[in-house]
């Protein structure tokens, strides 16, 4: 599994392994039956038109605008106005404070009295009073954005005050005074915007990532998904599927009529076969985005003294681990978080891999081949069919490269590809990072470029059931189980984009925000 350590002749050159691991359907069949009849043209061509159309404008949905979900999908309380310090905490040059609710408007007057409320969408500055000493609090820029054209969809307020301790308790506590006010819980905006419509769900995860976000592949990924790219793709593929549903209920319903437009289940089986290629292209993403939004493991292992600790500490920019000459010195695995050309990733610094020595050091060298074991198990999986050497993501560096000219010659030719590298010189060191890049680039995705990537097993889990229930559409022989194989993927990207039936994860989904988003 690891390459062999360099014959004795190049003894110079210490070997190191770094391992980068890394509904119910819409078109409802006994109203469109009806519809049909009720018409009086049952099986007419036109009329199948005005069905087909129906059912798709129906799948589309409102888009964008402030359409209430569900109240479920709103938190317990949700009435009320909200207000909380949505930049960070601790002392900053300006902080904001924000109100979403019905009065808000209302907040911002007694505020601000007796001024009018300002324009909407454009910054005023206010004189901001305590409402019950009328004590001045701060001169602040409040910016009020009537709804539905704000973040949540509601009535908005935001106060761009000075960022000391005591101007934000006082404004905060202001706010508490004006009734019909409360402080927000965690998430609360989001979850506000997400209940009226302003958010999907993919769209409420990418936001959570973004603000987590450390490194810059993250953000990109992150941002990708907040402008809504995934919620997107599952949208035009419900819509496929909404039309495949189309055709084969006018067959159930029409199917005797000489009327009905030949071939309507062929085209239902073409539309069908086209979108699991699709799915079945995004599920083999090897979950990188889910990998890039936890961080790939890279392990840094090799003979004793080869130099781990010092790559481990060059990579890291911190002196994570003990570096001495006397070999063994590291007898555990040691881990530091790096952001690694933009990727992020848990790095592992680990026991030398030697044989014949104490019991201590033994179960470091053991859990370092445990870790590496792990790591090739994940890469592998990474459209790697086989755990032969040749699939797992290695890479071979040669470190002390500076002790060449001086102790002993090069690599010779038998040597499998690799870098060199010295950690004392730094040279290499950029080879390194790079060829580290190309390899967490493939572990991870890369978010820039290609289809969105699905970044949690919740996307997994719904486009794996909606590729399963086509499996069964495709197997069914009676038509009317057909249709609700149909109807089953198609409830499966809905709840991946946050519609029907997703209450019970709303919870989960917010925890992921701070108070004053
Ligand atoms: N000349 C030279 N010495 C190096 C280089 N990298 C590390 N060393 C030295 O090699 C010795 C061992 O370095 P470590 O980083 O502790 O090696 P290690 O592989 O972690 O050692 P173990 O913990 O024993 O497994 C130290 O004296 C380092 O200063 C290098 O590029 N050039």
């Amino acid at each position: 599994m690891y390459p062999k350590a360099p014959n004795d002749d190049r003894e110079s050159l210490s070997t190191l392994l770094v391992v980068p691991r890394s509904g119910r359907g819409v078109l409802p069949r006994l109203e469109a039956t009806q519809a049909g009849r009720a018409g009086g043209v049952a099986g007419c061509k036109s009329m199948w038109r005005g069905l087909w159309t129906l059912a798709a404008q129906a799948a589309r949905g409102p888009r964008r605008l402030c359409t209430r979900r569900s109240s479920s999908a709103l938190a317990p309380g949700s009435g009320a106005t909200i207000f909380a310090l949505s930049s960070g905490q601790g002392r900053c040059g300006v902080a904001v404070i924000r109100t979403s609710g019905p009065a808000s408007g209302q907040a911002l007057r007694i505020l601000t009295a007796p001024r009018d409320l300002p324009p909407a969408r454009h910054a005023s500055l206010r004189l901001l009073s305590d409402p019950r000493s009328g004590e001045p609090l701060d001169r602040a820029l409040v910016l009020w954005f009537p709804g539905p054209k704000s973040f949540t969809g509601e009535d908005c307020v935001e106060f761009h005050v000075h960022g000391g301790p005591a101007v934000v308790s006082g404004v905060l506590q202001a706010l508490g005074s004006v009734p019909g006010l409360r402080p927000a819980e965690a998430g609360e905006f989001t979850r506000r915007a997400f209940a009226h419509g302003k958010l999907n769900l993919t769209e409420v995860e990418g936001l959570a990532d973004l603000i987590h976000a450390e490194t810059e592949a993250q953000r990109r990924q992150a941002l990708r998904q907040l402008d809504g790219e995934l919620g997107h793709l599952c949208r035009g593929w419900a819509e496929t599927l909404t039309k495949a549903l189309a055709h084969v209920e006018a067959y159930i319903d029409f199917g005797e009529d000489d009327n009905l437009e030949e071939g309507v289940l062929e085209q239902a089986d073409i539309e069908v076969r086209a979108l699991q290629v699709a799915l079945g292209a995004h599920l083999r993403d090897a979950r990188r985005g889910q990998r890039l939004r936890s961080g790939a493991h890279v392990v840094v292992t090799g003979p004793p003294n080869a130099g781990k600790s010092s790559l481990v500490n060059l990579l890291s920019r911190k002196p994570v681990s003990i570096v001495s000459p006397e070999p063994g010195t590291t007898r555990d695995v040691l881990e530091t978080p790096v952001d690694l050309a933009g990727f992020p990733v848990l790095l592992s610094d680990t026991a030398g891999l030697r044989e014949g020595v104490g019991p201590v050091e033994q179960e470091g060298v053991r859990r370092a081949r445990e870790s590496c074991n792990f790591l090739a198990t994940v890469v592998a999986s990474v459209g790697a069919q086989s755990h032969s050497d040749s699939s797992q993501r290695l890479l071979l560096v040669l470190n002390k490269s500076d002790l060449l000219s001086t102790e002993g010659p090069g690599p010779g030719p038998d040597m499998p590809p690799h870098l060199l590298l010295s950690c004392v010189t730094g040279e290499g060191l950029d080879g390194l990072l790079e060829a580290l890049r190309e390899e967490l680039a493939a572990v991870c995705g890369d978010p820039s470029t290609g289809p969105p990537l699905l970044t949690r097993a919740r996307h997994q889990h719904h486009l794996q059931g909606c590729l399963d229930a086509l499996g069964h559409y495709k197997q069914s022989k009676d038509l009317a189980l057909a249709a609700e194989a149909l109807r089953v993927a198609r409830g499966h990207l809905t709840r991946l984009t946050g519609g029907g039936g997703t209450e019970e994860i709303l919870d989960i989904i917010f925890r992921d925000f701070c108070v004053g988003k």
